[in-house]
């Protein structure tokens, strides 16, 4: 049997299990690919918040990240949170030595407003990380954080998406999940314009959407698909996780990665 292909993850663990590593591999399963992980932080997480944060030294970020590389190989990378300044530039230096697409989601805080990117790691992000991505994903209060764009409306994303491609990504996605009405993202890389539309699901269980989303793209990047392509694709994983998305612990629970894979009895 062939091998499927194979998609690495730079991100931090999330012990609650829905959001960072944990989702970024469970999202990977569920569409066919092998998931690979480079951990940068461990956190203490459950459904109510960030209790702690532990980052690791970089040369155990490298290590990791070259071990996989050199001998494995990847047909995608997908970074989520990065922590500190010196982990954000050294994986801008790895991503841009790798001869495969990243997809760039710019973790900034937790869905319960913890951070997970130190203030002082913005100008890295907009300096080193940008630059090396094929995909960014950044929610709405990231693309405040990073451009000073404030996005109010759907009417906004569009501003949105081209200060953020300024910073150099080939694509960007605007996740416009945290808008009212339908969640409509908006795809661009400043010529072509998809919008990306689904119905709001009336779930709170929404813990991991944005790693989860960021995920199923590189996922579907990995199997040779196109940006539109893999990003329409992703979106549809990511919108039926959200339907489906189930109550654990006192808070928000998290969205359910194996949806598309459960048979109705
Ligand atoms: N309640 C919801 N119903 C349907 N889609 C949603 C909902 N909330 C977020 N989304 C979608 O989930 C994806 C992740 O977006 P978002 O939650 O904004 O990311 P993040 O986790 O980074 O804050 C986007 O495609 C967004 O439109
Ligand atoms: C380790 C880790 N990484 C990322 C997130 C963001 O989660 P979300 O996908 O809900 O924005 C998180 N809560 N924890």
């Amino acid at each position: 049997m062939s091998a499927p292909p194979r998609v690495l993850t730079v991100a931090g663990s999330d012990s609650g299990g829905g959001a960072g590593i944990q989702a970024d591999l469970k999202a990977m399963l569920a569409l066919g690919v092998h998931g690979m992980s480079v951990l940068t932080a461990v956190t203490a997480q459950n459904s109510l918040g960030v209790q702690g944060a532990w980052e690791l030294p970089v040369e155990a970020v490298r290590a990791q990240y070259r071990s996989v590389v050199d001998d494995i190989g990847v047909q995608a990378v997908k970074t989520g949170m990065l922590s500190s300044a010196e982990l954000v530039e050294a994986v801008a230096d790895l991503i841009a030595g790798t001869d495969a697409p990243a997809v760039v989601d710019p973790v900034g805080v937790s869905k319960h407003g913890d951070p997970l990117l130190a203030a002082s790691a913005l100008d890295s992000v907009r300096t080193a990380l940008l630059p090396v991505a094929t995909v960014a994903t950044p929610n709405l209060d990231e693309v405040a954080q990073l451009t000073g764009v404030r996005v109010g409306s759907q009417a906004d994303l569009r501003r949105a998406a081209e200060a953020v491609l300024e910073f150099g990504p080939r694509w960007v996605v605007i996740k416009g999940g945290h808008l009212s009405g339908d969640a409509v993202d908006l795809l661009t890389d400043g010529s072509e314009e998809h919008w990306l539309r689904a119905p709001r699901h009336d779930n709170r269980h929404t813990h991991g959407t944005g790693c989860t989303l960021a995920s199923a793209i590189a996922s579907h990047l990995a199997k040779g698909h196109s940006v539109p392509e893999a990003v329409t694709a992703a979106k549809d994983y990511v919108t039926g996780a959200i339907a489906a998305g189930f109550a654990l612990g006192a808070g928000i629970g998290p969205v359910d990665h194996a949806w598309n894979l459960r048979v109705p009895r």
